[in-house]
């Protein structure tokens, strides 16, 4: 069997993974995780019982108890390259032995629900709704960098995607994934569900015009109209594709939901919305 060498994981002298600095014992197989280190600390006072509060960089996490169950709430910052490490540290933390750097012959599956903000974009998704991600199309790149992502991704979608929006050579290939099916009747069988686009920046990226004019000033508009069989695109954030694509490809379950703090076709916005994470956190608590 593979000895993972010291370069591939960095183990830290604590015994914890490297970025996350937290070990083995400290993960709960429940993982509610968000952008925002300080939406931990939002999710921890709904806690009961907290075993463990480890901050590093942007990543916060706190395990505890929630009515009974144990759950990991962690933040993972801004953006699908911290999906990378997230994913990989809390893949390693369950299923590598950290003692012998030997893969675990038994499969321990996380399940990881994301909590974020978004930006709408159908008039169906206002402000303060909530959006699951049945799919997500990842602007990114992330998946392409690992073996076996033809098996998880949805090319017919991909191509129709491309063509009709006229993609730019230039950008990553886009990547269709869906979330875990059972988790996305699970967390939001109340809630709007759609299909969610990761980019990799929260300006340009997005479509939003601040100072730089855009390369292509009418794809949000192309985006809006696309469809693809019943499927329309729901909303913008920055990572539900890598969570829910490099997710699938470990074996876990995972998935995104997001309150909608903003939305294109309206042209309105909500800087203003604890009370709605609030709410969501304690919904996804109850049903994770
Ligand atoms: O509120 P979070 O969870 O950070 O999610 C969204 O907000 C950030 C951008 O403001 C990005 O991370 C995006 O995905
Ligand atoms: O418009 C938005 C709002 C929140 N997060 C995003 O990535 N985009």
């Amino acid at each position: 069997m593979r000895i993972i060498p010291e370069s591939e994981l960095i183990i830290n002298s604590d015994g914890s993974a490297f970025h996350l600095h937290i070990r083995p014992e400290h993960l709960s197989d429940k993982i509610v995780m968000m952008g925002d280190p300080d939406r931990v600390t939002m999710t921890a006072s709904f806690f009961d019982s907290i075993e463990c509060d480890v901050r590093s960089r942007e990543f916060h996490t706190v395990t505890g108890t929630y009515k009974g169950k144990r759950i990991t709430a962690l933040s993972h910052g801004i953006g699908t390259d911290n999906i990378d490490i997230v994913l990989t540290e809390l893949d390693a933390l369950a299923n590598i032995d950290f003692n012998t750097r030997l893969v675990k012959e038994e499969l321990k599956q996380l399940t990881m629900v994301r909590v974020g903000t978004s930006g709408g974009m159908q008039p169906h998704c206002p402000v303060g709704s909530y959006v699951v991600s049945e799919k997500s199309i990842g602007f990114d790149g992330l998946i392409h960098y690992y073996a076996g992502s033809e098996s998880i991704r949805e090319k017919d979608f991909e191509e129709a995607f491309q063509r009709e929006v006229g993609w730019s050579p230039y950008h990553c290939s886009p990547y269709v994934v869906s979330a875990d099916e059972e988790l996305v009747d699970r967390i939001g069988h109340d809630m709007i569900r759609g299909v969610t686009i990761s980019a990799i920046g929260f300006y340009g990226p997005q479509g939003r015009h601040v100072r730089l004019p855009l390369a292509d000033p009418n794809l949000n508009a192309k985006i809006e109209s696309f469809r693809f069989g019943e499927h329309s695109i729901t909303n913008y954030e920055m990572e539900s594709s890598a969570v829910a694509g490099l997710g699938k490809l470990m074996g876990h379950k995972a998935m995104t939901v997001c309150t909608i703090i903003a939305n294109r076709v309206a042209l309105k916005s909500n800087a203003d919305y604890k009370g709605s994470i609030e709410d969501l956190l304690q919904i996804v608590l109850d049903r994770i």
